[in-house]
């Protein structure tokens, strides 16, 4: 068993899983049980006793097994549904957990399918790993070695004959199954993709073969690659046969086993003749105990690819850490970058290259220059979603590495470009900012962002779609601008708040901006709407 699956595996419910297993141990037991059973009451029949009364045990019984099967399975399935659904839970906490801090530096170049694969399909290959893999495999061991005592009280070599087909038709088959089957599938794989090579080939020479031999070649290569196919396919499906087969006849072994061994016993005399069909049919049944390790191995390489791609996730480091103790964060704001350099991963040229720069308490600057010169990067640095190759970034004087990421986070409140907005509904988003905001708090902050309109429809408990695709651009942009405004924190950065909005809009938000007693750093490329309450800095390349 990998790492990564027994790592999977600790998050499972134990005292849940061991339930499951038990009761699905049971449910195997009480068929088997009750064919037995079945057997010795059809019997005991035959010998027309003297009253029914002497077969009342077995009518009992019967009616017992009968009943307690489906409730037992019906036990077991909502043990193991709830066990799987526990364990969804924590597997998706757990991956997420691991990706909040490594985004969104330490996924760059990770792409978003390739993560939402991770997160959904990984996940839910994983929920499988107790239903599909352990539990078959642990019900398979417990109801067979159970079958296999109760089988030696009739008759011990019949317990041995069933205990050897049971791994036969439990382990040997499925594993030669299984590795014939990859040769197999990997030969009618190839077969295919030449014949399908081979006919394009002779489509696509048409006019050549016109002129040439008559695309005899070709066709003589085209029936070499059916025949191919054809071979690939003979041997896939002698493989099922012989398969099949074996499932089919490993029982019919067993079953002749018992009729031939407790037969013996009882036409020595030394076994009663009720058990003779009682052991037959319970041995049939017994191998329904292995019946799900077919699928089990068939499960397994799926479920231990994906445990491995979501601990790959695990493995990556963050590209910020909190720092082994953190120190307090400074009263005073001010935000300081100094000779401040950053490159990115696989970047030939650094994005910033001895950035001076320089946000006082409540002093409101924007941030100017032409596309890509590294302004978003700046803010990024702000936050402390990267640390610079070198230089300082400090807020009231303490290096940002310092402190500790949630305080970082805490001073100030970002917008990015495009905000991401919840599947939620518009008052939620906007608590985002400041969860414990009245409902008329969140009314004045959509009317200082010109968003009053959201107030009639969506309405504040009303839904914005999934990531707020209710909304256009312009108004999702403005909810961000609305969540950062709710945020308690003495920074604002934000990156080109106003790019959807018409002039005089932008002019009365820029406006309120410049009025508040925050710091604010604003990426523009509009510094000509600014009036003299901001100070522009401008980056060059
Ligand atoms: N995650 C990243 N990985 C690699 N390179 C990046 C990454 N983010 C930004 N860059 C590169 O760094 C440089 C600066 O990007 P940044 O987004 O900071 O520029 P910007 O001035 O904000 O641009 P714009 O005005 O177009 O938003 C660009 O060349 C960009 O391609």
């Amino acid at each position: 068993m990998t790492a990564p699956l027994l790592g999977v595996l600790r998050l499972v419910p134990r005292g849940r899983a061991a339930l499951g297993v038990v009761l699905g141990a049971l449910v195997i037991l009480c068929g088997a049980a009750l064919l037995a059973v079945s057997g010795a009451l059809i019997t005991g029949a035959a010998q027309r006793p003297e009253t029914l009364l002497v077969l009342l045990p077995l009518i009992t019984a019967v009616r017992l097994f009968g009943v307690a099967r489906p409730v037992l399975r019906y036990a077991e399935r909502l043990v193991t549904h709830d066990l799987t659904l526990r364990l969804v839970g924590r597997l998706r906490a757990g991956l997420l957990a691991t990706l909040v801090p490594l985004a969104p530096a330490a996924l760059t170049g990770a792409r978003g399918g390739d993560l939402l694969a991770r997160v959904r399909a990984d996940v839910d290959e994983l929920q499988g790993v107790v239903v599909r893999l352990v539990a078959p495999a642990v019900v398979a061991g417990l109801a067979g070695t159970v079958a296999v005592a109760l089988t030696a009280l009739v008759s011990p070599p019949l317990a041995g004959v069933l205990g050897v087909l049971l791994v036969v038709l439990g382990v040997v088959v499925p594993v030669a199954a299984r590795r014939a089957g990859r040769s197999g599938a990997t030969a009618a794989a190839a077969a295919d993709a030449s014949h399908g090579a081979d006919v394009l080939d002779l489509v696509r020479g048409l006019a050549d073969h016109a002129t040439g031999d008559g695309g005899a070649t070709a066709l003589r290569l085209l029936d070499a690659s059916l025949d191919d196919q054809a071979r690939a396919e003979r041997s896939e499906a002698r493989l099922t046969a012989v398969t099949t087969a074996l499932r089919e006849g490993v029982p019919a072994l067993g079953l002749l086993a018992a009729l031939w061994l407790v037969g013996r016993d009882v036409a020595a005399g030394t076994t009663a003749p009720l058990l003779l069909a009682a052991a037959a049919l319970g041995v049939l049944g017994a191998f329904e105990a292995v019946g799900g390790l077919g699928a089990a191995y068939a499960a397994a390489d799926g479920v231990r690819a994906a445990a491995g791609r979501v601990a790959e996730l695990g493995a990556r480091r963050p590209a910020v850490t909190d720092p082994p103790s953190p120190r307090s964060r400074p009263d005073d704001p001010a935000l300081r970058f100094r000779a401040v350099t950053l490159t990115y991963l696989g970047a030939g040229t650094a994005a910033l290259g001895g950035l001076d720069l320089d946000v006082g308490a409540g002093e409101k600057v924007a941030l100017t220059g032409p596309s890509g010169v590294g302004k978003s990067s700046v803010l990024a640095l702000a936050l402390r979603a990267r640390d610079p190759d070198v230089g300082t970034v400090t807020l009231g004087g303490v290096d940002l590495r310092e402190l500790s990421l949630a305080e970082v986070r805490a001073a100030s409140a970002w917008v990015p470009q495009a905000p991401t907005l919840l599947g939620s509904s518009l008052a939620a988003n906007l608590r985002l900012g400041r969860p414990d905001a009245t409902d008329a708090e969140l009314v004045e902050v959509l009317h200082t962002v010109g968003l009053d309109a959201l107030l009639d429809a969506p309405g504040l408990d009303g839904w914005v779609g999934e990531g707020g695709s209710r909304l256009s651009a312009g108004e999702r942009a403005r909810v961000g601008l609305a969540r950062a405004l709710l945020a308690p924190a003495p920074v604002l950065l934000l990156d080109e708040p106003t790019a959807h909005l018409d002039g005089p809009l932008a002019a009365r938000l820029l406006d309120h901006l410049a009025g508040l007693d925050r710091g604010v750093l604003l990426v523009t490329h509009r510094p000509d709407a600014l009036d003299g309450r901001w100070r522009t800095v401008s980056l060059t390349a």
